[in-house]
């Protein structure tokens, strides 16, 4: 399968403080990647790279064929808007609009006229278990109400990937699960790749793969493979 997402030798430093040096990681298309780590270690500047919205130092990052990293502001962030879906920490809905508005609104950025953006957004919250926010605004949703209209929002644009950052890092355990299992669930059926950072174990055993970050590099599996003992007997091996 050819790879959808490739980052080669990037570096990205803020300042004086290196995030990442010299990390590669390939993704196909349709797989869900979980990026874990220590804290500090790169995993969201990672995660910006490979959505366009941070431009590395050094390297390169490809989407399909694109170089990402050497579009201009407007191309990225218009590639961005057509192929890419991101849920943070926390919704990031715009508070002064209802759940549905907040879906409908990259609908509308999207061309779809209002109505049917209205009505396709209604369905989304079906399809993540929240219909009964259609009308309520972010103020008068909990954590997990919140975040399953966020994944509605990254999700109704039909994305070819979503780029999550600790998506239930906010949420207590069960809001966090129902939240994640409705985003999975819509990701494996369609076939969407989704690039999932998290600092919670139990969150990256529902990845196909999980990737380590450490001190801005991917880290070694952690077991490597080993040669089997030959000086013992086969049966203990
Ligand atoms: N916008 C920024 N300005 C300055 N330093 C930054 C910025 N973003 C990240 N860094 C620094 O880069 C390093 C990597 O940060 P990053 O957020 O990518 O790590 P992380 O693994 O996602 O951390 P966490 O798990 O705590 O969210 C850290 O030392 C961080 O302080």
């Amino acid at each position: 399968m050819a790879p959808l997402l490739q980052a080669r030798d990037i570096a990205k430093s803020f300042g004086r403080t290196p995030a990442l040096r010299g990390l590669s990681l390939t993704i196909d298309a349709g797989e869900v990647v979980a990026v874990t780590g220590p804290s500090g270690s790169g995993k969201s500047t990672l995660l910006h790279c490979l959505a366009g919205i941070t431009r590395p130092d050094a390297g390169e990052v490809r989407f399909g064929d694109t170089r990402l990293d050497r579009l201009d502001e407007e191309t990225r962030t218009r590639l961005r808007r057509d192929n890419f879906g991101v849920v943070l920490q926390f919704g990031h809905l715009v508070p002064e609009l209802t759940a549905a508005e907040n879906i409908a609104l990259p609908l509308m950025f999207a061309g779809a006229e209002r109505r049917a953006a209205h009505a396709a957004a209604v369905e989304w919250l079906g399809r993540v278990g929240a219909v009964e926010c259609a009308h309520l605004r972010p103020g008068d949703l909990s954590g997990g109400q919140a975040q399953r209209v966020a994944v509605a929002r990254a999700l109704a644009t039909e994305p070819s990937v979503i780029f999550a950052d600790e998506p239930t890092g906010a949420l207590d355990t069960i809001a966090g699960e129902q939240v994640l299992a409705r985003l999975l669930d819509a990701v494996r059926s369609r076939g969407t790749t989704l690039v999932l950072v998290t600092h919670d174990n139990q969150v990256a055993a529902y990845a196909d793969r999980e990737v380590i970050v450490r001190d801005g590099r991917l880290a070694e599996p952690a077991e490597p493979y080993r040669e089997p003992d030959a000086t013992l007997p086969e049966a203990t091996r």
